[in-house]
């Protein structure tokens, strides 16, 4: 079994719940050079893992806090290949999670990225702008490695692709939780919880909600479905205001909260 899909298994044995934050590489007032400090101190506040985004111009899922992260990291001229430079240098033991778009990784090439990230502590993949029937491009360099390609389920995907995205998918089950991009809305439709039980009694893989969530009381809501979430513009938000006092209350209470 790959570290990732390990790791996440025995905490949800554990009950333990699972929180993965969301952060900008590059997004800092010291660029790629703050990554790791901002790696330690969500590892140290008890991330489950750590969700890193790779900047990118045209992010068709993201709403307008990660965007403008995106753009601000761009400002700061980072690369993917300074980023995967700095991975390889930066001592984390909680495992990564590469979020990119496909662009940057074809340009880079898919064979080296997966080779030069081998001694890393990234884990995981998600790349969203590429459809379940295109991943071969992707896992036929993955295959053999420990990086976990991870599958994501959208609102509108009907139970038979459900069950054929978590039958082939690894690490854990994304379940995007709106319509829309990300951080924006978060007026949940039933959908998503009927989803997410379905999702969780038809996979063996630990199934997450993201996209919109912000506060205990939605965290806890999702939690009563589903393994545990992911929270990202609402850390890139605080992250970026410097509201670290903040967002480590906020992480606090949540981990407590999704104990079960
Ligand atoms: O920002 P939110 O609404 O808390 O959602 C998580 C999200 O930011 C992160 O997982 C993410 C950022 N960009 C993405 C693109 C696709 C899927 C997921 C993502």
């Amino acid at each position: 079994m790959k570290t990732l899909t390990k790791h996440l298994n025995t905490l949800k044995e554990e009950n333990a719940g699972i929180f993965v934050p969301y952060i900008m590489a590059g997004d800092h007032a010291l660029g790629l050079d703050g990554l790791e400090e901002t790696l330690l101190y969500l590892e140290e506040l008890g991330a489950s893992a750590i969700e890193v985004g790779i900047p990118f111009s045209d992010p068709v899922a993201d709403g307008p806090v990660i965007q403008e992260a995106a753009i601000r990291a761009l400002e700061n001229e980072t690369s993917l290949k300074a980023i995967i430079a700095q991975l390889q240098t930066i001592k984390v033991k909680t495992p990564l999670i590469l979020m990119t778009y496909f662009n940057p990784v074809f340009v880079y090439g898919v064979e080296k990225f997966v080779a030069d990230l081998e001694h890393t502590a990234v884990k995981g993949l998600i790349v969203p702008d590429v459809p379940f029937e295109h991943s071969e491009m992707i896992t036929r360099f993955t295959k053999d490695s420990d990086l976990s390609l991870i599958p994501l389920v959208s609102l509108t995907t009907d139970k038979e692709r459900m069950k054929m995205l978590v039958n082939h998918g690894e690490g854990f089950v994304y379940t995007v939780a709106i319509n829309g991009v990300t951080g924006t809305k978060s007026d949940y439709s039933d959908k998503i919880f009927e989803n997410l039980s379905f999702l969780t009694e038809n996979s063996t893989l630990p199934v997450l909600a993201g996209f919109g969530i912000s506060s205990i009381e939605q965290a806890q809501a999702f939690r009563k479905h589903c393994d545990g979430v992911i929270v990202g513009s609402y850390i890139v938000d605080g992250l970026n205001k410097g509201k670290k006092t903040e967002i480590s209350d906020f992480v606090r209470k949540l981990l407590v909260s999704l104990k079960k």
